[in-house]
């Protein structure tokens, strides 16, 4: 069989980036040992931007672009994104043909003082960039102070350790990655933080019309994971994922069966809607698409409509 000879792996910079892609990169060099696999550190516009929240500053995909380019440009074939920061609608000449199997998708609560957002009192402060983590940890404890956080893995801990925050909410896949474990107090469980879609997966990005590589790759997807990230993606597809909400789409497999449920929540947390579905895997799609509708009839829109006027797409952290 025909199996590459070269494959270049585009990737951000920050040190979870780099272990998502050096992921990637033994997997393949498992599979195809002659290949000669390189990555391609880049820096992107999210990674520069850090004194502002992400929803604030916007723009589509701000993880996903400069990576983007050098696929175009043919200096990579690959990139490796955290699912959860690739926009719903990719544009025309891009394909995410892979999707690996899930790791963790919980939040956790990270803290040097507290052992869960329960142990806090009236006006401690939590760290969080991500609305979804905000209007959840507002909706159940209106007496704790939530306040922006941005920068990278270490940036964040740096910043609670230095007394900033009280408590701090970060993706639990990313603390283990780096080898941060005993930095998780608790994890949050999806009946108290829902986690946003594609949180803890990672998807493989090229060019649409590399057929040959889409074939090589294809012995890394997981069909399960791919089932609950088309669910989780089609929420926030038709309720606009390009809006800066606080929106949240957590999909299981159970056997042949998928169950999704979802939430669209003021960032205040005075409103949490919420929706589920379950269907066989051949089904996530139109599964998906109706939870969000129903989340739509619910009362979605009006919160949706208020916070798209800032800005399109921030990642859906
Ligand atoms: N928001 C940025 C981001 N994008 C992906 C991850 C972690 C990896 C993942 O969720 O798959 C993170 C960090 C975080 O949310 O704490």
């Amino acid at each position: 069989m025909h199996t590459p000879e070269k494959l270049v792996i585009a990737t951000r910079a920050s040190r979870l980036a780099l272990w998502q892609a050096e992921h990637v990169r033994a997997l393949l060099q498992q599979r195809y040992p002659s290949c000669e696999i390189s990555l391609l550190e880049m820096t992107t516009r999210g990674d520069q931007i850090l004194d502002r929240t992400l929803s604030k500053v916007g723009g589509k995909g701000l993880f996903v672009k400069e990576l983007e380019t050098a696929l175009l440009d043919g200096r990579a074939d690959l990139a490796v994104h955290s699912l959860k920061d690739v926009p719903v609608e990719l544009t025309d000449p891009f394909a995410l043909p892979v999707i690996l199997e899930r790791d963790d998708p919980r939040d956790a609560f990270v803290s040097n003082e507290y052992g869960s957002l329960a142990d806090m009192p009236a006006g401690a402060v939590v760290g969080t960039s991500s609305l979804r983590r905000e209007s959840q940890v507002r909706a159940a404890y209106p007496h704790l102070t939530v306040k922006p956080l941005r920068g990278n893995l270490d940036t964040r801990l740096g910043k609670l350790d230095r007394g900033e925050y009280g408590a701090i909410i970060l993706a639990a896949v990313g603390l283990r990655r780096l080898k941060l474990d005993e930095r998780i107090r608790c994890c949050l469980e999806p009946s108290e933080s829902l986690p946003a879609a594609g949180q803890g997966t990672l998807g493989i990005e090229i060019l649409a019309e590399r057929h040959d590589l889409a074939q090589w790759l294809a012995p890394l997807a997981c069909s399960k994971a791919t089932a609950c990230s088309v669910a989780e993606r089609a929420v926030s597809r038709v309720l606009g994922g390009s809006c800066q909400v606080p929106l949240a789409a957590y999909a299981e497999l159970n056997g042949d069966t998928v169950h999704l449920d979802a939430l669209v929540a003021e960032p205040d947390g005075t409103v949490v809607i919420r929706a589920s579905g379950t269907a066989p895997i051949h089904e996530a799609l139109q599964m998906g698409e109706s939870v969000a509708r129903e989340l739509m009839a619910k009362g979605a829109q009006p919160i949706l409509a208020r916070l798209a006027d800032g800005g399109n797409a921030a990642p859906q952290t």
